[in-house]
């Protein structure tokens, strides 16, 4: 069994392989230098706390030598000869497989406009070092795009004493994820601390201090920072005329159209039975979790599908967004006030299956309630809409009927 690429995905699916059975080879190839670890805490903690930031191993990397898995950093692979069975390195190594995993993940996109090169990002340790000497106190970040990502950093900033500024070519926030009102609390909650905002307007040009925007504003900062989303990497499978669209192509089992070869995480744009046809690529750390799991045993046990409900969470300030399921596919919205500061939407498709749920505010007041939501959704559901809306009544009662 050899794996490419050595994240989070990575991790959980070379443990699943011992976890399944599987006593032979297990290599994980990986270009970074570090053991997998946790990138969450990247645009959070590793930002704000005092103390130097830590690589935070992921708990099945910590694993790697008690199950006899070989783990490859500072490696990249250059291509994969599927004729052969082999991967090749930039080193001139070649491994052989019998089974190969693509979990490469996704980079950070790049600011395609002059100037862009002084756009800093932020997808790794290394990243996170670059970041933190502009984020003091006095020091103003701009930042280009107001998606999770941006929004993290932006709080961030604010707690370490600094002022932000969101660029945001669309009318609001959030626009992919989450309904309007969700996304006017979490900007009024940055706006009351001090970061700004600009909206509908685009980036025409970058230097090292400051933005020109396409209205012909101009404004200076300390730094620019790019938070414009993430692209998975893709450029293996494609050398090796594997199925790739907006990620490598799977089915609900996580394989490609390469019967040997498998994907999971950022990289993986996969089919699952709750949502229809259409393939999903995810960017979050649970689902990079659950695929990694699952496709590590599906790689050595007869395969079963992905029935894992996809999940995200964003931390800023005291406050918590989770996402849950598929909102997209929604037909109609029902709102769940839980109290003053947390809000939680339910979508129903048109046939009133819950599909997904996303909910904003106090981590303690809408986790139990986006727990049941999950279970609700991973078994397809039909609640009564005037229930869902009613916050006196008790989700868990859904379970039942
Ligand atoms: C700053 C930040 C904050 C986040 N916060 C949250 C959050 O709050 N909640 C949430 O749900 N999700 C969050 N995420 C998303 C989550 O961390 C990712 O979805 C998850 O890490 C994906 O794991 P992965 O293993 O698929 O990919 P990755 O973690 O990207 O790992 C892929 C690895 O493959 C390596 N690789 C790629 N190509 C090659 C090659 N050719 N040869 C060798 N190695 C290669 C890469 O260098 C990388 O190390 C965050 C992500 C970031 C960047």
């Amino acid at each position: 069994m050899v794996i490419i690429g050595a994240g989070e995905a990575a991790a959980c699916a070379a443990a699943a392989m011992r976890d399944a059975g599987w006593t032979g080879a297990i290599t994980i190839v990986g270009e970074e230098r570090h053991r997998p670890y946790e990138r969450p805490p990247l645009s959070k903690s590793a930002l704000t706390d005092e103390e130097q930031p830590e690589v935070r191993v992921s708990a099945e990397a910590l694993r790697f030598d008690a199950l006899g898995i070989v783990h490859k950093s500072d490696t990249r692979v250059v291509r994969i000869d599927r004729a052969s069975k082999q991967i090749h390195t930039l080193d001139g190594e070649t491994i052989g497989y019998d089974k190969l995993l693509l979990a490469t993940g996704a980079q950070a996109r790049p600011l395609l406009v002059g100037g862009g090169e002084y756009a800093l990002t932020l997808r790794s340790h290394e990243d996170v070092w670059a970041l933190r000497q502009f984020f003091g106190k006095g020091r103003h970040v701009l930042i280009v795009g107001g998606g999770l990502i941006g929004l993290e950093l932006a709080a961030s900033a604010n707690e370490l004493g600094a002022c932000a500024t969101i660029i945001e070519n669309r009318e609001r926030l959030l626009t992919r994820c989450v309904e309007a009102q969700i996304a006017e609390t979490i900007q009024k909650t940055h706006t009351q601390r001090g970061n700004r905002f600009r909206f509908a307007v685009d980036v025409e040009s970058i230097e090292r201090d400051s933005v020109t925007l396409t209205n012909g504003e101009r404004i200076e900062g300390d730094v620019v920072v790019a938070a414009v989303g993430a692209q998975p990497d893709v450029a293996l499978a494609e050398d090796a005329d594997i199925e790739v669209d907006n990620g490598i192509l799977t089915d609900a089992f996580l394989r490609t159209s390469d019967p040997d070869i498998f994907a999971c995480g950022d990289c993986a744009c996969a089919k699952h039975p709750l949502f229809g046809d259409r393939p999903r690529r995810m960017e979050s750390w649970q689902v990079a979790r659950d695929q990694g799991a699952l496709v590590g045993r599906n790689m050595v046990l007869p395969p079963v599908p992905q029935s894992a409900v996809p999940w995200f969470w964003s931390d800023q300030y005291d406050c918590q967004l989770q996402v849950a399921g598929m909102p997209d596919l929604g037909a109609t919205v029902v709102e769940r006030r839980l109290d003053s500061e947390t809000i939680l939407y339910f979508y129903l498709s048109k046939n009133g299956t819950l599909v997904g749920a996303a909910a904003y505010g106090y981590l303690r007041t809408l986790a139990k309630d986006m727990l049941v939501s999950q279970r609700l959704i991973a078994a397809s559901a039909k609640p009564d809409a005037a229930f869902l809306a009613a916050a006196d009544r008790r989700l868990k009662a859904l379970l039942a009927a």
